[in-house]
């Protein structure tokens, strides 16, 4: 929805997993930051070369750790995160419901240990899952079109 709404492209990171970290979880293992190295550089990858091509790309990704969101902002500075905060039960709850591919549930708490809230000195907002999608996407439209503008600018 949000890609259609700013009129970008639309990728999910997990279509950039190697076969070998598909297998894992589908396995029931979670990944470790050896396996997650090699797939955040085809994500960083992919993002430049949207941007070297001039098209913005809305990422679905699980950047769960700041070092994570810093290799993508190697290749990317200008990267705007948008942190989808909510309880684990929730999140438990929806992936209970809905058929994945390879991930199994019983890895969300894997997950959730390593998740680190977006900090201080990253560009981008945290929203709430447990507002409707059209509201998350419009409250992520408005603050992109507002990093967009130098704070300098704002206000005037
Ligand atoms: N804001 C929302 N309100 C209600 N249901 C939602 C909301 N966001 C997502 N869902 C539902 O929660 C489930 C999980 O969402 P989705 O598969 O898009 O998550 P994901 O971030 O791609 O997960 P993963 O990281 O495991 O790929 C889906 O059934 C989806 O329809
Ligand atoms: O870094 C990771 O552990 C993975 O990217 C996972 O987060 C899954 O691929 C995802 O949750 C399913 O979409």
């Amino acid at each position: 929805m949000l890609a259609r709404e700013l009129d970008f492209t639309f990728c999910d990171a997990d279509s950039l997993h190697p076969p070998e970290n598909v297998e894992r979880m589908a396995a029931g293992y979670p990944l470790g930051d050896v396996e997650r190295w090699p797939w955040l550089e085809a994500v960083g990858r992919y993002l430049a070369d949207s941007r070297t091509a001039n098209r913005g790309t809305v990422m679905a990704c699980s950047a769960l750790k700041h070092s994570y969101r810093d290799a993508l902002r190697r290749h990317v500075p200008d990267a705007f995160f948008v942190f989808l905060d909510g309880p684990m039960s929730v999140v438990h709850q929806r992936i209970d419901g809905r058929n994945h591919e390879f991930m199994p549930p019983t890895l969300l708490a894997s997950q959730y240990l390593s998740l680190e809230p977006l900090a201080e000195d990253e560009r981008g907002i945290r929203v709430d899952i447990e507002e409707s999608p059209v509201r998350i996407v419009d409250t992520v439209r408005s603050a992109v079109a507002a990093a967009a503008i130098p704070p300098a600018l704002r206000d005037r």
